[in-house]
C-alpha cells in the first residue's frame, strides 16, 4: 500500500519531528511515498514545477493520504484538494494549540476523515484503527469466492455479467449487505458508481444490461443529487446499478458499508447474529444497527457519525 504523507514546509517547518515520528509508523503499514517531509532539508536541486508534478503524481500512485494539519500549509491543503478530486481515501490529523482548531474546510469536509489528537500515541492509534477499514479493498470482490454460499453465488453472477470490467470506468463497488454477510432472501445485489455524464451512463448501462428480466433505467433526483438506476433480475438476484455524480468513496451506501464493516469487525459474531434477526424480522439494515447500538435519530446519518468514533467508543456502545 502507498501512503502519500502531507506536512507543512513552507507553511512552518516546527513539526518537522513530529512528522518523522508519523512517517516512521506509517512504514510499518505501507511504503512512504514522502519520506523527506520528515527531514529539515530541503533539495534545492529540483524547481517548484518538478515538485509540484513529482507530488501529484505520488498523490496519484497512493492508495491513501494522511496529512498532519496543524500548521497550516497552502501545499498541504492544496494536496487534500486535488486528493479529493482522485477520489482518494484521506486522514487529516491535527491538534488544538491554545484553543485554536483547523479550517472549517478540512474539519467540514465529507470527503476526508479529520481527527484531533494530543500526542504521538494517539494519533498512532487512530491510524491503526483506520487504516484496519482502509486495508479492505471493496473493489476487489475476489474476497467474495471464499465466503458464504449467497456470497459464491453472487461472486459466480458479477463474473457472468462482466460488471467490474464492463463498467471499470464508472470505479463499481459492490455495496449492501451481501458484502458484510448479514444479507437476508431479499437482499438485492446493489453497485455503487461515479458517472460524468448521467445520459452516457444511462445509454451504457441501456446497451450492456437492456436485455436482461425486467431490466429498467431511470434517472431522478435523491436526496438533492441527480442520479441514474437500473434494475433488473440477474438468477436468484435482485441487480441494481445506481451511479452518481461524486466519488464513489463519499457516497452513502459506500460509506455505510465501511463503517458496517468496522462495527461487525469490532462487535463480532454475536453482534452480527442479532443485525441478521432483525432484517429478518423486516427492519432494513441501517436502523437494525442504530437499535442495537441505542442510536438515536435518523439512522441513515447518525451511522456515519461513527466514521470518526474509535474502536473503544463503538465497542462500548454495544452492551451484549
Ligand atoms: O520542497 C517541497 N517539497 C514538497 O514535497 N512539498 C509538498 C509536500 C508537502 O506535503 C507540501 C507542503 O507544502 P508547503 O510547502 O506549502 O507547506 O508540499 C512542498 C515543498 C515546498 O513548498
Amino acid at each position: 500500500m502507498n501512503i502519500y504523507f502531507s506536512g507543512s514546509i513552507r507553511g512552518g517547518q516546527q513539526d518537522t519531528e513530529l512528522y518523522k515520528e508519523l512517517i516512521d509508523y506509517l512504514k510499518q503499514l505501507g511504503t512512504v511515498l514522502t519520506e523527506h517531509i520528515g527531514s529539515k532539508t530541503i533539495d534545492t536541486s529540483i524547481s517548484d514545477q518538478e515538485i509540484h508534478d513529482r507530488d501529484l503524481q505520488w498523490v496519484f500512485e497512493s492508495d491513501i493520504i494522511v496529512a498532519e494539519v496543524t500548521v497550516p500549509s497552502l501545499g498541504v491543503g492544496y494536496e487534500i484538494g486535488r486528493a479529493i478530486e482522485m477520489n482518494k481515501p484521506i486522514i487529516c490529523l491535527y491538534r488544538s494549540i491554545n484553543g485554536k482548531s483547523t479550517s472549517a474546510m478540512i474539519r467540514g469536509c465529507s470527503n476526508l476523515k479529520c481527527f484531533e489528537y494530543k500526542n504521538i500515541d494517539d494519533a498512532k492509534l487512530i491510524l491503526k484503527e483506520q487504516f484496519k477499514t482502509i486495508n479492505m479493498d471493496w473493489k476487489d470482490i475476489s474476497y467474495l469466492k471464499e465466503g458464504s454460499p449467497v456470497q459464491t453465488k453472487a461472486h459466480k453472477c458479477l463474473k457472468e455479467l462482466n460488471i467490474f470490467d464492463l463498467l471499470k470506468e464508472y470505479n463499481p463497488v459492490l455495496t449492501g449487505t451481501i458484502p458484510l454477510g448479514i444479507s437476508t432472501k431479499s437482499s438485492d445485489l446493489d453497485i455503487a458508481c461515479r458517472y460524468f455524464d448521467a445520459d452516457r451512463f444511462e445509454n451504457y448501462l441501456e446497451m450492456h444490461y437492456g436485455r436482461q428480466t425486467n431490466f429498467t433505467v431511470e434517472q431522478k433526483e435523491k436526496a438533492g443529487y441527480w442520479i441514474v438506476v437500473a434494475k433488473f433480475i440477474y438468477q436468484e438476484f435482485k441487480v441494481e446499478i445506481y451511479g452518481a455524480l461524486f466519488p464513489v468513496a463519499s457516497q452513502n451506501s459506500y460509506r455505510h458499508l465501511q463503517i458496517e464493516h468496522r462495527i461487525l469487525e469490532l462487535l463480532g459474531d454475536k453482534f452480527k447474529q442479532q443485525v441478521v434477526k432483525l432484517k429478518q424480522e423486516g427492519l432494513k439494515t441501517e436502523p437494525a444497527f442504530a437499535q442495537l447500538l441505542e442510536i438515536e435519530g435518523d439512522p441513515y446519518q447518525q451511522l456515519l457519525k461513527l466514521e470518526t468514533a474509535t474502536d473503544s467508543e463503538i465497542i462500548t456502545m454495544w452492551n451484549a
